[in-house]
């Protein structure tokens, strides 16, 4: 669904990305693990077009997306949840997913309530500013507006940032359920490493701009690889 060859970006003249190579499969959930500014988020703002490639080539199925506008992927099937979530605080919860609803020409009504099945916590929040969730909320919320726009492939970073446990063994299983019901696709950034290791079927190891390793979710549990290749302790 997804392949990544040899993608180069950076910020103005500092390189970033040095070369990433990857792909992804339809129905795949794949995790992306790595030290804190190796490069995760920088990698999922230039998959959905905010940071221009300098060099190499994002298909998108038969879609070469390399160089087309982040509308344009959107209305391909490209979705982005960002890091810090990005909801509107001063909108309402239902007007936050009528947002997401924007590339969508079926009835707002009706998508709204068909991807709320999968979100019975937001129901009874729907007037409720934005900002007046809290946090694991608001991630619920972030999630449900992309998924109004009807993505087939999901850029998901960091949704656990901040967020309570009980809070997040919901979001594991919301997004466990989607997978099953819908066959959606995700690309995953985490540092919380059950997390990753509950929702991924492949990891990769981002090192300094580049891919260097893919392990398996089992893998996290050995504290060696982790400290070495993450950096994270377990
Ligand atoms: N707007 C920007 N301008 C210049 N440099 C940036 C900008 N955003 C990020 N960087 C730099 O790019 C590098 C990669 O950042 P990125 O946010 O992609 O890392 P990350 O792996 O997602 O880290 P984290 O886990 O902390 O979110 C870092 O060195 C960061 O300082």
């Amino acid at each position: 669904m997804l392949d990544v060859r040899g993608l180069r970006t950076g910020y103005g003249r500092i390189p970033i990305l040095n070369g990433v190579s990857f792909s992804v499969n339809e129905g795949e959930f794949i995790g992306i693990l790595g030290h804190n500014g190796m490069g995760k988020t920088t990698l999922l703002k230039a998959l959905m077009g905010f940071l221009p490639a300098t060099s190499g080539r994002v298909m998108f199925g038969h879609d070469d997306v390399t160089t087309i506008q982040s509308y344009r992927r959107a209305r391909l099937g490209l979705g982005y949840v960002p890091q810090g979530r990005e909801i509107f605080p001063g909108l309402t919860v239902y007007e936050n997913l009528r947002m997401g609803c924007i590339t969508q020409d079926g009835v707002e009504g009706d998508i709204i309530a068909n991807v709320l099945e999968e979100f019975p916590r937001l129901k009874p929040l729907l007037d409720r500013p934005g900002g007046a969730l809290s946090g694991g909320e608001q991630q619920l919320l972030a999630i449900a507006r992309c998924l109004c726009g009807d993505p087939r492939l999901v850029l998901l970073d960091e949704p656990t940032e901040g967020i309570q446990p009980s809070i997040i063994d919901e979001i594991v299983d919301t997004l466990q359920q989607l997978r099953a019901r819908s066959g959606l696709t995700m690309i995953l950034v985490e540092q919380n490493l059950d997390f990753i290791a509950s929702l991924s079927q492949r990891i990769l190891i981002i090192q300094k701009g580049t891919i260097t390793r893919e392990v398996a979710p089992g893998e996290l549990g050995d504290a060696s690889l982790v400290g070495e290749f993450i950096g994270i302790a377990t």
